[in-house]
This record gives C-alpha cells, sequence and structure tokens, in this order.
C-alpha cells in the first residue's frame, strides 16, 4: 500500500530514462518514490488528483542566505561593496539566532509556496535555520557561513563553529539535512583559512560551498594580493574537487573555465542577483558547453528581492540569450534540468527527477491559468510563463507541505508577524502597522 498516489497529472519526470508522461501516476511510500507510469496496481492512503497540472521534481534552490529575508528591500541599488560592508554587515550584527530562526521560517514559507522543495544555505546562526528547516519539513543543504578576513584569532574560531555545526547537524530531521563548509569567499578568507576549511571537508567527507569571482573588483583585489585570479588560487591550493558548490563565478577567463571542468566543480548561477547588483554575467553557456554543472539559485533575499526560481529560470534563459544575440544557445528544458537534476547533482541528493528510489521531493504546477492557456509546450510555459504561485501542491519526503495552494506544514500569518517582529532588531524604520500585520499572541 503506497501512502500518496498522484493520479491525472502531466508527469514531467526530468528522467532521460523514461521521458515524460502525458498522463500518469506517481506512487510515494516511506518517502520515496515506488512507481512512475501510466497506471499504479495498487492501492494509497491518499490520493492527489494533478487534473489539468504538471507534476514535477521540487525546485532545488543551491545559493541562499535564507535568514536574509528579514533584510529584503532595507539597502538596495547600493554598489556591492558598500551594500554589503556598510548595510548588510552592520545589521547582520544586531541579529540573534531567534531574529534568524524567523528569518529562515519565512524563506521556508515563501520557496513552498513557490515550488523549491530544497535549498543550499550559507549563514551566520546557522543552527537557526536547520532548527527552521527541521520544523517546516523542507530539504536543505545547509553551511555555517565562516569569514577570517586575515585574522587567526576569528579563523580559529569560525572554523570551529563550522566544524561544530557539521557534527551536531549532518544528516539531522530525518536525513532531511546535510551539511556543507561555507567559507566566504576567496577576497574574505586568508589562502591559510581556505586550507584548513579544504582538509576539514575533507576529513569529515563533507562538501564545500563558497562564492567565487562575483565581481571585477574581487578579480582584481586577488591579482594584486596573489598575482592570480580565485580560480587559480584556489586551484593551486588543492581546494577544487567534485565537492566544492561555487557560487557566481563571473569573472571567469577560458582557463578558469577549463580549470572548474577539470576539477568537476559545481557552479550555481544566480541572474537574478547579479543582474540587481550589476556583478555581471556567469558565462554559463561556455560552462555548460565545457561539462561544468551549472544549478540555479536566487542568493539571499537582499539581492534578488524573493526567492521564486520560477522568475530565476525565465531571467537565466532570456539573460543568456540576449548576452549571446542567440536565442538558441539554452533552451526551456535545459533551465529546467539546471533547477532541478543539476541542483540536485551539485548537492548529491536523489532527488530532481521523478524516479522510482529517489525522494518524494515533487510539486504540482496548476496550467489551467489565464497566462498558462493555450498550452502547447509543458517546458516553454514552466520557463517563460509560469510563476510560482501557479504551484498548488508541494511534497518533500513524501509528505505533504502544501495541498491546493493551502500550507500545511506552518501558519502563514504568524511567519509573517514574527518576521516583522524580527526585522526590528534591523533599528530602521519599518513598515509592519501599514502592512496591518498584528501579533496574533497579542489578540487574546
Ligand atoms: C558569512 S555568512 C554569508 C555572508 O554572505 C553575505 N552575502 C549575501 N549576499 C552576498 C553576495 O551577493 N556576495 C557576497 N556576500 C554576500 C551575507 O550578508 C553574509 O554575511
Ligand atoms: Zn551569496
Amino acid at each position: 500500500m503506497a501512502d500518496i498516489l498522484i493520479k491525472n497529472g502531466y508527469i514531467l519526470t526530468m528522467d532521460p530514462d523514461t521521458g515524460d508522461l502525458k498522463k500518469g501516476e506517481v506512487a510515494i511510500e516511506n518517502g520515496r518514490i515506488i512507481y512512475v507510469g501510466l497506471s499504479y496496481n495498487g492501492k494509497a492512503d491518499k490520493i492527489i488528483d494533478a487534473s489539468g497540472s504538471v507534476v514535477m521534481p521540487g525546485l532545488v534552490n543551491t545559493h541562499n542566505h535564507a535568514g536574509m529575508t528579514l533584510l529584503r528591500g532595507y539597502a538596495d541599488d547600493l554598489p556591492l561593496a558598500e551594500w554589503l560592508e556598510d548595510y548588510i554587515w552592520p545589521v547582520e550584527a544586531k541579529l540573534g539566532p531567534e531574529e534568524i530562526y524567523a528569518g529562515v521560517r519565512l524563506a521556508c514559507l515563501e520557496m513552498i509556496k513557490s515550488g523549491t522543495t530544497t535549498f543550499a544555505d550559507m549563514y551566520i546562526h546557522e543552527q537557526a535555520a536547520a532548527r527552521a528547516v527541521e520544523d517546516c519539513g523542507m530539504r536543505a543543504a545547509l553551511s555555517y557561513g565562516m569569514i577570517d578576513f586575515g585574522d587567526p584569532e576569528r579563523a580559529e574560531s569560525s572554523l570551529l563553529k563550522g566544524r561544530n555545526f557539521v557534527k551536531d547537524f549532518n544528516g539531522a530531521a530525518n536525513g532531511r539535512i546535510s551539511v556543507m563548509y561555507g567559507p566566504h569567499a576567496p577576497h574574505t578568507c586568508s589562502q591559510q583559512f581556505l586550507q584548513d576549511v579544504r582538509e576539514q571537508a575533507r576529513k569529515d567527507d563533507v562538501k564545500v560551498h563558497i562564492h567565487v569571482l562575483e565581481t571585477e573588483a574581487e578579480l582584481n583585489q586577488m591579482k594584486e594580493k596573489y598575482g592570480k585570479c580565485s580560480v587559480n588560487m584556489l586551484h593551486d591550493i588543492g581546494f577544487f574537487d567534485s565537492d566544492v558548490l561555487a557560487a557566481h563565478c563571473i569573472w571567469l577567463s577560458e582557463g578558469d573555465m577549463d580549470i572548474l571542468a577539470e576539477t568537476g566543480v559545481h557552479v550555481s548561477h544566480d541572474p537574478v542577483s547579479n543582474m540587481k547588483t550589476a556583478a555581471g554575467i556567469a558565462p554559463v553557456p561556455q560552462l555548460l558547453e565545457k561539462g561544468v554543472n551549472v544549478s540555479l539559485s536566487t542568493d539571499g533575499c537582499a539581492s534578488n528581492n524573493n526567492l521564486d526560481m520560477f522568475g530565476v529560470m525565465k531571467t537565466a534563459a532570456l539573460l543568456h540569450k540576449v548576452n549571446s544575440m542567440d536565442l538558441t544557445v539554452i533552451d526551456a528544458r535545459k533551465v529546467l534540468e539546471m533547477a532541478t537534476v543539476n541542483g540536485a547533482k551539485a548537492l548529491g541528493i536523489e532527488a530532481g527527477m521523478i524516479k522510482e528510489g529517489y525522494y518524494g521531493d515533487l510539486i504540482v504546477v496548476d496550467m489551467k491559468r489565464p497566462h498558462l492557456t493555450p498550452l502547447y509546450d509543458v517546458d516553454s510555459h514552466l520557463v517563460y510563463s509560469a510563476r510560482g504561485s501557479d504551484v498548488t501542491t508541494v511534497l518533500v519526503d513524501g509528505k505533504v507541505l502544501m495541498e491546493n495552494g493551502q500550507v500545511l506544514c506552518m501558519d502563514e500569518y504568524e511567519i509573517m508577524v514574527e518576521a516583522s517582529k524580527a526585522a526590528k532588531k534591523t533599528d530602521s524604520q519599518h513598515l509592519i502597522d501599514v502592512l496591518g500585520l498584528n501579533d496574533p499572541s497579542a489578540d487574546q
């Protein structure tokens, strides 16, 4: 007896072995997919009717700072270094675990509502993120963000925090949480620190999540300090391997791309964030051509300013078309692969495809909407026309987190109230009253 049977939907498996099914069924038991095909020959405790909808793998967002939902719209339209150093970092210093918990809960709510089932995160107070992920039922690859700024004391305490996080949370939430080491970036971390983190990650058999060559300023700083760019520096210290997830990777030379391809580094592409911060355009078509695994991500909410992966998919497609002046350079199917299969591959999880044995991490996208009518091509609609709000049902680990638009795993209103209260810690003028959000506990 299956736990859940999804019927009557168009099954976009993303599995090259099976192909898509115009009308099929998916059965889930004990958190795993046990059947994908035309008709399941068995019973199920619960039936989900996906008539008029696409059933597809949940989206995988491979670079986020989830707690930054608290800083959504807080300091926009500023140069990246000024934004980070003069606005974001001073405010982050005021945020504690309770605020981050509220921010990550809000992030999870937003991600679930827009079809993301797994995210990779790097942030401060990451224990609070783990707690939020555990509570809401999502899947995540979490890393404690570590920066030493060349200070040996800070390096020691940062690595200790990272190690403790790895020790405490690897495999937590019934395996829904995996952990990574999260050294911030090559220009904010010393070479020695990066070497130490690398060594520790190999010892612990844990992946590494890092920002690489997001800005031209980073490239120039690295050349000045080391006489080479971030990719060459990291390669020379033996940092790169197939367990590394590198976010952004914008300012790459041809040789840098070859290094990433040869070492098996996964690249997380953040087109919306990169456009908003005017950081540049990552050479994604060339990376894909060279065989690099490129996935998609939002980046934090302060540089996006939302966590909707449908927006990221569309932006990725359009950006690379106009940048190359070639509209065949990335097609809709390739973008869907980046948001599902490639993301799961980067994080090493059995997800990103609807395939027997894989996790029951699925979403149902309602196609009975004006902006999705008529329907000729499912891939095209999902990338160019659909929005996160078209997602009606979300399953993670075979558990229904949202059904027919109703979030079942948390109280939406309470999450918004708590996040708005936490945002008051920024000490900046805050429009909670304009939003008309009331503290529900104050009503009694
Ligand atoms: C040490 S935790 C992670 C750290 O990264 C900061 N951050 C957020 N967005 C970006 C970005 O686009 N580039 C570099 N760093 C970023 C975040 O504020 C945290 O302090
Ligand atoms: Zn980032």
